[in-house]
C-alpha cells in the first residue's frame, strides 16, 4: 500500500510529539512521519514514546521554521520531496502587559507561529501544486479566532495565521489541496509551563498600577485553574488531528476544545463584535464569583464526560 508522507515541525515536545506518536502508529499503518525539531538534541523523549515505529514508520529529522536553509536541506533529504501531509505546529507564547515586552520579544513571537508557517509553505507548497495533492493542517488555537486578555501579540501572530490560510485556502481547492486549521483552547504543555514561568518573571515596572494588578491578580492568579479546568492533553489534540487527515472531505476550521465553543460562538453571534468583549469583561471583572461558580461547572462537567468516555479522574 501507498504510504502517505507526513511532516510535523515542533515535535520536541507538547501537541508535535503526540502528533507524530500517535499518526506513526495508525493501526492501518497509512503513514510515513518525518518528525522534525529545531534542535535533534532533545530528541531522547520522542525517541521513547516513538518505541517500535521509530526507524520504520517515524524519522526524525532536523528543521527550523526561522531558518529557510534548515527547511529546505529537510525537504530536500526526504524521497522526492514528496509531502503529502504538512503539520504545522512549532509555535510559542507570550503574555504580559505590551508596555513590558520588547519589540524583540514581540518580533520572536511573529516570527516563528506566523513566518514560520510562511517559510515552509514558500518551501513545500509549490510541489504540493505541482502534484496537485496534499493536505496543509495548521495548529492554530482559538486565539486565532478571538483574543485573550493579555495575549496580545500572541492571538495577532494566530490572527494573522488565519488570515493568510483564509487566502490561501481558495487557491489551495483550484490546486486539489485540503487545508485545515486546527483551534485548540488551552492544551497542558511546556507551553502553558513556560509561559507562565515568564509571565511570573516579567518586570512590570513599565506598567501602570492598574494594569500590573491585573496582569498579577486576576491573570496570573487564574492561570492555572484555567488550564486545569479547561485544558486538554495534547493526546486529545493528536487524537483529532489524525481523524482530520483520515478523513474524506476534511473540514477549513476545526476546533477542538467543546467547552470553549460557546465563548468563540459569542464571536460569530454578534456582528459589531461586542458581545465577546463584554461578556470576557465580566467573566473578568465583574463576577468573579460567578466566574469561579462557572469553572467548578466546568470541572463537574469535565468529570462527567471523562466517566463516559473512560478516560480516568482528571488532575486536580
Ligand atoms: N498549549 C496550548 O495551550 C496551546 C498551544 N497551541 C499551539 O500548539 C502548538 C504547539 O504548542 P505546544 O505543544 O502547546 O507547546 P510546546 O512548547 O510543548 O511545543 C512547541 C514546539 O515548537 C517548537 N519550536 C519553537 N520554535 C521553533 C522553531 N523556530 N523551529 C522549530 N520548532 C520550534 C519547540 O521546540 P523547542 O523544544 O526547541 O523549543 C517545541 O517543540 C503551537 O503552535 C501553539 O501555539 C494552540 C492552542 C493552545
Ligand atoms: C487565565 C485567565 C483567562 C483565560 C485564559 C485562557 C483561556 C487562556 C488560553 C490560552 C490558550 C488557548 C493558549 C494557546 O493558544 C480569562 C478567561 C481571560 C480570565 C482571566 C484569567
Amino acid at each position: 500500500m501507498d504510504q502517505k508522507t507526513v511532516l510535523i515541525t515542533g515535535c520536541s515536545s507538547g501537541i508535535g510529539m503526540a502528533l507524530a506518536v500517535r499518526i506513526a502508529k495508525d493501526e492501518k499503518k497509512r503513514f510515513k512521519v518525518y518528525a522534525t525539531m529545531r534542535n535533534p538534541n532533545k530528541s531522547e523523549k520522542l525517541a521513547e514514546a516513538a518505541g517500535r515505529t521509530l526507524g520504520r514508520t517515524l524519522e526524525i529529522k532536523q528543521l527550523d521554521v526561522c531558518d529557510e536553509k534548515s527547511i529546505k536541506a529537510c525537504v530536500d533529504s526526504i524521497p522526492n520531496r514528496r509531502i503529502d501531509v504538512l503539520i504545522s505546529n512549532a509555535g510559542m507564547g507570550l503574555i504580559g502587559p505590551i508596555e513590558c515586552q520588547s519589540l524583540e520579544e514581540m518580533k520572536a513571537v511573529m516570527d516563528t507561529n506566523f513566518f514560520g508557517l510562511v517559510r515552509l509553505l514558500k518551501g513545500i507548497l509549490p510541489d504540493m501544486k505541482r502534484r496537485k495533492r496534499g493536505h496543509i493542517v495548521v495548529i492554530s488555537s482559538v486565539m486565532g479566532i478571538q483574543g485573550i486578555l493579555f495575549n496580545d501579540i500572541y492571538a495577532a501572530s494566530k490572527f494573522a495565521v488565519e488570515g493568510f490560510c483564509e487566502s490561501l485556502a481558495v487557491q489551495a481547492l483550484r490546486f486539489n489541496l485540503n487545508l485545515t486549521l486546527i483551534e485548540p483552547g488551552p492544551v497542558i504543555t511546556e507551553f502553558e509551563r513556560k509561559v507562565y514561568e515568564e509571565g511570573l518573571k516579567t518586570d512590570l515596572s513599565a506598567a501602570d498600577k492598574e494594569t500590573a494588578n491585573m496582569f498579577t491578580n486576576v491573570y496570573l492568579k487564574n492561570y492555572n485553574q484555567i488550564f486545569q479546568s479547561l485544558g486538554q492533553t495534547p493526546e486529545d489534540i493528536a487524537k483529532h488531528t489524525h481523524k482530520i487527515i483520515t478523513t474524506n472531505k476534511p473540514p477549513f476550521r476545526h476546533q477542538t476544545n467543546n467547552l470553549y465553543t460557546p465563548m468563540t460562538t459569542l464571536k460569530y453571534a454578534d456582528p459589531n463584535g461586542d458581545l465577546p468583549i463584554d461578556t470576557f469583561y465580566k467573566m473578568v471583572f465583574e463576577h468573579d464569583k460567578i466566574f469561579n461558580a462557572s469553572l467548578n461547572f466546568i470541572k463537574m462537567l469535565r468529570w462527567g464526560s471523562r466517566k463516559s468516555f473512560n478516560l480516568g479522574k482528571p488532575q486536580q
